[in-house]
């Protein structure tokens, strides 16, 4: 089995307007609202390519019962820790006239300690029955900046192997408890490397540098320019099919679940790129955040270039 932990859980709602422009008033031509947060996307793009999957965090009030009900339907267990107040809503308006997205992120309910201690107990349960733990997203408010660390050394302790996407000082920290897999993508390496932007040839040292610290499996993904990948000694480089994209929003995490996926499976890491890669383009073609259609991942895993890098 394979858990997701989404410890700031959200409503993702997509907005599409003709045309998006900053201090004027839109009329939503369509909307979409769907259980979300990194880690819910990657459990329903795990389910979609066929894995068994369960799905963790923190949720709250009427969003979090969203949340659970959704991710059900699809056939995710849940083993949520249930906090007071609402789980946020994150909003990603996106305008037709030229493709582009703004996102809007809500922080969060406000996390106790006597909730964070639940979490401890609930993720040591759940590794000791996965192969695999995804920890991803943002840390709520009251959540210490060590969290994912602490989470890491417990997954690993129990025997089962940690991949972590996050951003900023979460994934900062989180990196020194030395995680099987980590996906940074290029503001979020740069930012590792406390710079503002990396030039196209310092990806691949950058990348180099996190996989030196100790951490098997480094993916840096670079939206429609692929990824450059380190794995088990070896690095890669990853060419995605050329698309006509949808919304990319959830990219990152079915890329992270198509990894996620072939890791249970003992895939090659040819494969497990392949997988990933396809899983990523083929959500870039749904109007959803985390959603693919089963046939246009099939499609796209035989177009996906991995050459040695
Ligand atoms: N426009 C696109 N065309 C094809 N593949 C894409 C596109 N955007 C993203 N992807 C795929 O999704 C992966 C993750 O996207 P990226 O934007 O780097 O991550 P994140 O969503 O975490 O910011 C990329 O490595 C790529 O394989
Ligand atoms: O937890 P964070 O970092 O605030 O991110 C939350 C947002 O990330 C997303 O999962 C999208 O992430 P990616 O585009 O990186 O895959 C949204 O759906 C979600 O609302």
């Amino acid at each position: 089995m394979i858990t997701t932990v989404t410890l700031n859980a959200a409503i993702d709602k997509t907005y599409y307007v003709k045309q998006f422009g900053l201090g004027g008033v839109h009329r939503v031509a369509r909307q979409i609202a769907e259980p979300g947060g990194k880690g819910n996307n990657v459990a329903k793009v795990i389910r979609l390519l066929g894995g068994e999957v369960t799905a963790s965090g923190f949720v709250g009030g009427s969003s979090g019962s969203f949340i659970e009900q959704r991710l059900a339907e699809r056939g995710i267990q849940t083993a949520f820790v249930q906090v007071p107040g609402e789980s946020r809503v994150c909003l990603n308006i996106i305008d037709e006239s030229t493709g582009s997205s703004t996102e809007l992120l809500e922080q969060g309910p406000e996390i106790a300690w006597s909730s964070i201690a639940e979490m401890k107990v609930m993720i040591r349960k759940l590794a000791l029955q996965s192969s695999v733990v995804v920890l991803s997203g943002s840390l709520p408010p009251g959540a210490p900046a060590n969290f994912y660390a602490e989470l890491i050394d417990i997954i690993q302790s129990a025997g089962s192997r940690a991949f972590l996407d996050s951003s900023g000082a979460a994934l900062n920290s989180g990196l020194e408890a030395r995680p099987h897999f980590v996906k940074p993508n290029e503001q979020e390496l740069a930012q590792l490397m406390g710079r503002d932007r990396l030039g196209e040839n310092e990806w691949a040292e950058a990348a180099a540098r996190l996989a030196n610290l100790g951490i098997p499996q480094v993916c840096v993904t670079l939206g429609s320019r692929g990824t450059i990948a380190f794995i088990d000694g070896s690095s890669y480089r990853v060419i995605p099919p050329a698309i006509q994209a949808v919304n990319t929003v959830g990219c990152g995490d079915s890329f992270v679940a198509g990894i996620a996926f072939a890791e249970e499976r003992d895939a090659s890491p040819e494969e497990k790129l392949r997988m990933a890669t396809a899983a990523a383009a083929a959500n870039a073609m749904s109007e959803k955040a985390g959603h693919m259609d089963y046939a246009v991942f099939q499609a796209y895993a035989k177009q996906v270039e991995v050459r040695a890098l």
